[in-house]
């Protein structure tokens, strides 16, 4: 059976990838390498570096592959980005996503499993932590906003087309493969310096506080996601809230680190605070977090170590 993956050679698809080709799936890789890197791409995966902005080269792929199921992870993936430019980032979150839904319907797909936010979509005002996904989004940022319409937009294709699909909102996920070059993935980022000797920056009090999912947990959700919770949105979170001082302490134990941390201005957009309660995955999809915060990140300093060597 053929399915696609969409950001297949990113930090969390490629992660899906390897799993979908372990149970067996052939899996069609669309990636066009933006952040996406060819090494972690599986070599049993059918890759195109294409843009899923581009329509002709998606209604090849698909009248080609015909895939049953589709995994879309291929996004513009950084909040400061989207704010800088809005319009990049709904050509390719927005814009994007309906190409591959038209591409959908057109041929047949059995259902749409869709990677969303929950840091990004419940916004500023939550008064309930861990955050169910009763809580009304209310996004504030145009990466926050993007995501939300593409989850309308499901619900429309759903309705109007019979669409079958599933929304993982997911909260701050981290793992192995995690870009540690960018502005975001903060365990990515505190363990390649560290384990370089390079100063660590924290924004703010250090007081901000997340919801750490490790990226086997978010892989699961999506093969769950194939057989069950069908028009449905899972937040995809753990429901312990860590800070980011927290985090800087149990990375520097596991990595031996020396340094004390550097305290830069907050970063302007971050909220406060953002858990997920996940007890609506568990009801429907039969899904749980199974990987502790300190198994997750002693098994990214383990993978970051070989990297950095
Ligand atoms: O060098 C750093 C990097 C981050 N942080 C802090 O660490 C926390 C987490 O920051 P991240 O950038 O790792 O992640 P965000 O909570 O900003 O999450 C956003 O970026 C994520 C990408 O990892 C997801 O896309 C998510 O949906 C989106 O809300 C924040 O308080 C941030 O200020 C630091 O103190 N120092």
């Amino acid at each position: 059976m053929n399915v696609l993956v969409t950001g297949g050679a990113g930090f969390i698809g490629s992660h899906v990838v390897d799993r979908l080709i372990e149970k067996g799936y052939g899996v069609i890789v669309i990636d066009n390498l933006s952040s996406g890197k060819v090494q972690n791409l599986n070599k049993n995966a059918l890759f195109y570096e294409q843009s899923i902005e581009d329509e002709e080269m998606m209604e090849r792929i698909f009248s080609l592959h015909k895939p049953e199921y589709v995994f879309h992870l291929a996004a513009q993936a950084s909040v400061s980005i989207s704010v800088k430019e809005p319009a990049r980032d709904a050509k390719t979150n927005i814009l994007g996503s309906l190409v591959l839904l038209e591409k959908s319907v057109k041929y047949g797909v059995k259902k749409f499993i869709f990677s969303s936010t929950g840091g990004a979509i419940y916004g500023e005002n939550v008064k309930v932590f861990p955050t169910p996904e009763t809580e009304i989004p209310h996004p504030i940022s145009p990466y926050g906003i993007a995501k939300y319409s593409v989850e309308m937009y499901l619900d429309f294709f759903a309705r109007e087309y019979g669409l079958k699909y599933t929304v993982l909102r997911y909260a701050n996920v981290y793992g192995p493969r995690q870009d540690p070059h960018g502005e975001a993935g903060v365990v990515a980022i505190f363990t390649e310096r560290m384990l370089k000797g390079e100063e660590v920056y924290i924004f703010g009090d250090g007081e901000y506080v997340r919801d750490y999912v490790y990226v086997d947990d978010v892989v699961e959700s999506n093969l769950l996601a194939m057989e069950r919770g069908d028009n449905d949105v899972f937040n995809i979170g753990t429901g312990r809230g860590t800070t980011v001082n927290e985090l800087f302490h149990m990375l520097k134990e596991i990595t031996g680190y020396n340094r004390e941390p550097v305290y830069k201005p907050p970063r302007k957009g971050d909220v406060r605070k953002s858990i997920l309660d996940w007890t609506k995955a568990k009801e429907k999809l039969g899904w749980e977090p199974k990987v502790p915060l300190e198994e997750g990140l002693r098994l990214t300093v383990e993978y970051f170590r070989k990297a950095v060597d």
